[in-house]
Protein backbone atom coordinates (compact mmCIF):
# COMPACT_ATOMS: atom_id res chain seq x y z
CA UNK A 1 0.00 0.00 0.00
CA UNK A 2 1.34 3.40 -0.88
CA UNK A 3 2.08 5.60 1.60
CA UNK A 4 -0.49 8.25 1.18
CA UNK A 5 -3.28 5.27 0.68
CA UNK A 6 -2.58 4.88 4.46
CA UNK A 7 -2.02 8.10 5.85
CA UNK A 8 -5.89 8.70 3.99
CA UNK A 9 -7.09 5.45 5.11
CA UNK A 10 -5.45 5.55 8.96
CA UNK A 11 -7.88 9.50 8.61
CA UNK A 12 -11.01 8.26 7.27
CA UNK A 13 -12.80 9.13 10.14
CA UNK A 14 -12.10 12.94 9.92
CA UNK A 15 -11.69 12.88 5.91
CA UNK A 16 -15.21 11.21 5.73
CA UNK A 17 -16.66 14.04 7.89
CA UNK A 18 -14.95 16.89 6.43
CA UNK A 19 -16.03 16.07 2.94
CA UNK A 20 -19.02 15.65 3.53
CA UNK A 21 -19.66 18.03 5.83
CA UNK A 22 -22.62 20.50 6.03
CA UNK A 23 -21.01 22.89 4.72
CA UNK A 24 -19.69 22.08 1.63
CA UNK A 25 -23.40 20.56 1.23
CA UNK A 26 -24.71 23.64 1.59
CA UNK A 27 -22.15 25.23 -0.30
CA UNK A 28 -23.27 22.72 -2.98
CA UNK A 29 -26.76 23.59 -3.08
CA UNK A 30 -26.01 27.23 -3.12
CA UNK A 31 -27.88 27.01 0.45
CA UNK A 32 -25.38 28.38 2.76
CA UNK A 33 -26.72 30.56 5.30
CA UNK A 34 -24.90 34.59 4.27
CA UNK A 35 -23.80 34.74 8.08
CA UNK A 36 -22.14 31.36 7.65
CA UNK A 37 -20.16 32.43 4.51
CA UNK A 38 -18.94 35.40 5.85
CA UNK A 39 -17.55 33.47 8.35
CA UNK A 40 -16.04 30.82 6.86
CA UNK A 41 -14.53 33.60 4.37
CA UNK A 42 -13.24 36.02 6.84
CA UNK A 43 -11.15 33.06 8.39
CA UNK A 44 -10.21 31.14 5.28
CA UNK A 45 -8.35 34.22 4.00
CA UNK A 46 -6.48 34.42 6.93
CA UNK A 47 -5.55 30.69 6.21
CA UNK A 48 -4.25 31.72 3.12
CA UNK A 49 -1.56 34.33 3.97
CA UNK A 50 0.64 31.03 6.42
CA UNK A 51 -0.69 28.98 3.28
CA UNK A 52 1.59 31.44 0.55
CA UNK A 53 4.15 31.15 2.93
CA UNK A 54 3.86 27.19 3.34
CA UNK A 55 4.17 27.03 -0.72
CA UNK A 56 7.23 29.38 -0.39
CA UNK A 57 9.21 26.00 1.90
CA UNK A 58 8.17 23.59 -0.45
CA UNK A 59 9.50 25.45 -3.49
CA UNK A 60 13.07 26.37 -1.50
CA UNK A 61 13.00 23.05 -0.10
CA UNK A 62 12.42 21.14 -3.85
CA UNK A 63 15.20 18.38 -4.63
CA UNK A 64 14.23 19.39 -8.59
CA UNK A 65 13.47 22.32 -10.97
CA UNK A 66 10.48 20.40 -12.27
CA UNK A 67 8.69 20.37 -8.78
CA UNK A 68 9.64 24.10 -7.98
CA UNK A 69 8.25 25.13 -11.24
CA UNK A 70 5.25 22.92 -10.45
CA UNK A 71 4.61 24.58 -7.14
CA UNK A 72 5.50 28.10 -8.38
CA UNK A 73 2.86 28.19 -10.90
CA UNK A 74 0.43 26.98 -8.38
CA UNK A 75 1.20 29.40 -6.10
CA UNK A 76 1.01 32.17 -9.01
CA UNK A 77 -2.86 30.62 -9.33
CA UNK A 78 -3.85 31.29 -6.17
CA UNK A 79 -2.04 34.73 -5.57
CA UNK A 80 -4.15 36.00 -8.76
CA UNK A 81 -7.60 34.37 -9.18
CA UNK A 82 -8.30 33.06 -5.86
CA UNK A 83 -6.83 36.15 -3.85
CA UNK A 84 -9.57 38.13 -6.67
CA UNK A 85 -12.32 35.68 -5.45
CA UNK A 86 -11.81 36.62 -1.98
CA UNK A 87 -11.58 40.85 -2.79
CA UNK A 88 -15.21 40.26 -4.89
CA UNK A 89 -16.48 38.44 -1.97
CA UNK A 90 -16.08 41.06 1.02
CA UNK A 91 -17.08 43.24 -1.18
CA UNK A 92 -20.46 41.60 -1.93
CA UNK A 93 -20.60 40.59 1.76
CA UNK A 94 -19.97 44.31 2.77
CA UNK A 95 -16.83 42.86 5.10
CA UNK A 96 -15.02 45.78 6.30
CA UNK A 97 -11.37 46.54 5.65
CA UNK A 98 -10.26 45.82 9.20
CA UNK A 99 -12.19 42.43 9.32
CA UNK A 100 -10.11 41.89 5.99
CA UNK A 101 -6.89 42.38 7.58
CA UNK A 102 -7.28 41.64 10.41
CA UNK A 103 -9.97 39.73 11.80
CA UNK A 104 -10.36 38.11 15.52
CA UNK A 105 -8.83 34.53 15.05
CA UNK A 106 -10.61 31.13 16.16
CA UNK A 107 -8.51 28.39 17.57
CA UNK A 108 -8.77 26.61 14.59
CA UNK A 109 -7.41 29.25 12.50
CA UNK A 110 -4.49 29.72 15.13
CA UNK A 111 -4.34 25.64 14.94
CA UNK A 112 -3.97 25.66 10.95
CA UNK A 113 -1.19 28.47 11.04
CA UNK A 114 0.90 27.14 13.69
CA UNK A 115 0.68 23.79 11.62
CA UNK A 116 1.76 25.74 8.35
CA UNK A 117 4.95 27.29 10.39
CA UNK A 118 5.96 24.22 12.15
CA UNK A 119 5.59 22.02 8.05
CA UNK A 120 7.34 25.88 6.46
CA UNK A 121 10.49 25.70 9.04
CA UNK A 122 10.94 22.20 9.24
CA UNK A 123 12.64 22.90 5.55
CA UNK A 124 11.48 19.23 4.54
CA UNK A 125 10.03 18.96 1.47
CA UNK A 126 8.30 16.17 2.27
CA UNK A 127 6.65 17.25 5.38
CA UNK A 128 5.55 20.40 3.17
CA UNK A 129 3.64 18.41 1.05
CA UNK A 130 2.13 16.06 3.43
CA UNK A 131 0.22 19.09 4.92
CA UNK A 132 -0.40 20.73 0.91
CA UNK A 133 -2.03 17.06 -0.13
CA UNK A 134 -4.18 17.47 2.58
CA UNK A 135 -5.69 20.86 2.16
CA UNK A 136 -5.58 20.42 -1.60
CA UNK A 137 -6.51 16.71 -1.61
CA UNK A 138 -9.55 17.41 0.64
CA UNK A 139 -10.58 19.91 -1.09
CA UNK A 140 -10.46 18.12 -4.43
CA UNK A 141 -12.73 15.47 -2.86
CA UNK A 142 -15.43 17.28 -1.59
CA UNK A 143 -15.81 19.64 -4.93
CA UNK A 144 -15.79 16.48 -7.36
CA UNK A 145 -18.74 15.05 -4.91
CA UNK A 146 -20.64 17.79 -6.45
CA UNK A 147 -22.70 16.78 -9.24
CA UNK A 148 -25.64 18.81 -11.04
CA UNK A 149 -25.53 22.64 -12.44
CA UNK A 150 -23.33 24.92 -10.25
CA UNK A 151 -25.46 27.16 -7.87
CA UNK A 152 -26.77 30.84 -9.14
CA UNK A 153 -24.26 32.87 -7.17
CA UNK A 154 -20.90 33.27 -7.62
CA UNK A 155 -19.80 33.22 -4.01
CA UNK A 156 -20.84 29.67 -3.81
CA UNK A 157 -20.34 28.90 -7.48
CA UNK A 158 -16.57 30.03 -7.68
CA UNK A 159 -15.52 28.42 -4.49
CA UNK A 160 -16.64 24.54 -6.43
CA UNK A 161 -14.87 25.36 -9.91
CA UNK A 162 -11.56 26.72 -8.13
CA UNK A 163 -11.22 23.23 -6.84
CA UNK A 164 -13.44 21.12 -9.27
CA UNK A 165 -11.05 21.81 -12.36
CA UNK A 166 -8.43 19.69 -14.67
CA UNK A 167 -5.73 21.66 -13.41
CA UNK A 168 -6.41 21.36 -9.38
CA UNK A 169 -7.00 17.52 -10.39
CA UNK A 170 -3.94 17.35 -12.08
CA UNK A 171 -1.56 19.25 -8.67
CA UNK A 172 -3.49 16.75 -6.27
CA UNK A 173 -2.34 13.51 -8.56
CA UNK A 174 1.41 15.08 -8.20
CA UNK A 175 1.31 15.91 -4.92
CA UNK A 176 0.09 12.52 -3.83
CA UNK A 177 3.39 11.38 -6.74
CA UNK A 178 5.51 13.46 -4.52
CA UNK A 179 4.43 12.44 -0.99
CA UNK A 180 4.68 8.92 -1.93
CA UNK A 181 8.10 9.36 -3.75
CA UNK A 182 9.59 11.20 -0.80
CA UNK A 183 7.45 10.84 2.50
CA UNK A 184 8.67 7.00 3.29
CA UNK A 185 12.16 8.82 4.41
CA UNK A 186 10.17 10.60 7.29
CA UNK A 187 6.67 8.68 7.31
CA UNK A 188 6.06 9.47 10.86
CA UNK A 189 6.92 13.27 10.87
CA UNK A 190 4.88 13.02 8.13
CA UNK A 191 1.58 11.25 8.98
CA UNK A 192 1.58 13.16 12.30
CA UNK A 193 1.33 16.25 10.29
CA UNK A 194 -0.85 14.88 7.72
CA UNK A 195 -3.34 13.89 10.99
CA UNK A 196 -3.42 16.97 12.28
CA UNK A 197 -4.31 18.53 9.12
CA UNK A 198 -7.55 16.30 8.74
CA UNK A 199 -8.60 17.01 11.89
CA UNK A 200 -8.19 20.92 11.54
CA UNK A 201 -9.98 20.98 8.29
CA UNK A 202 -12.97 19.10 9.78
CA UNK A 203 -13.38 21.29 13.03
CA UNK A 204 -12.72 24.52 10.92
CA UNK A 205 -16.47 23.50 9.14
CA UNK A 206 -17.59 22.30 12.53
CA UNK A 207 -16.76 26.24 13.66
CA UNK A 208 -18.84 27.83 11.27
CA UNK A 209 -22.41 26.38 12.78
CA UNK A 210 -21.18 26.17 16.91
C1 LIG B 1 -9.05 25.63 5.69
C2 LIG B 1 -8.75 25.40 4.27
N1 LIG B 1 -8.18 24.24 3.90
C3 LIG B 1 -7.90 24.02 2.63
C4 LIG B 1 -8.16 24.98 1.70
C5 LIG B 1 -7.86 24.69 0.29
N2 LIG B 1 -7.01 25.54 -0.38
C6 LIG B 1 -6.28 26.53 0.12
S1 LIG B 1 -5.41 27.32 -1.04
C7 LIG B 1 -5.97 26.31 -2.20
C8 LIG B 1 -5.52 26.49 -3.58
C9 LIG B 1 -6.51 26.56 -4.65
O1 LIG B 1 -7.76 26.93 -4.29
C10 LIG B 1 -6.82 25.39 -1.68
C11 LIG B 1 -7.50 24.33 -2.42
C12 LIG B 1 -8.72 26.18 2.11
N3 LIG B 1 -9.00 27.17 1.26
N4 LIG B 1 -9.02 26.37 3.40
Amino acid sequence: MSLTAKLRAAHAADWEAAATHRFVRELCAGTVPTAVMRRYLVQDYQFLDRFVALLGAAIASADSFPARLRLARFLAMITSDENTYFQRCFDALGVPAAERRNPVLTETTIGFQALMKEAADSRSYSRCIAVLLVFEGLYLDWAERHTGPPPPEFIHAEWITLHRNPFFRDFVGWLRAELDRTGPAEEAACGALFGRAVALERRFFDDLYA
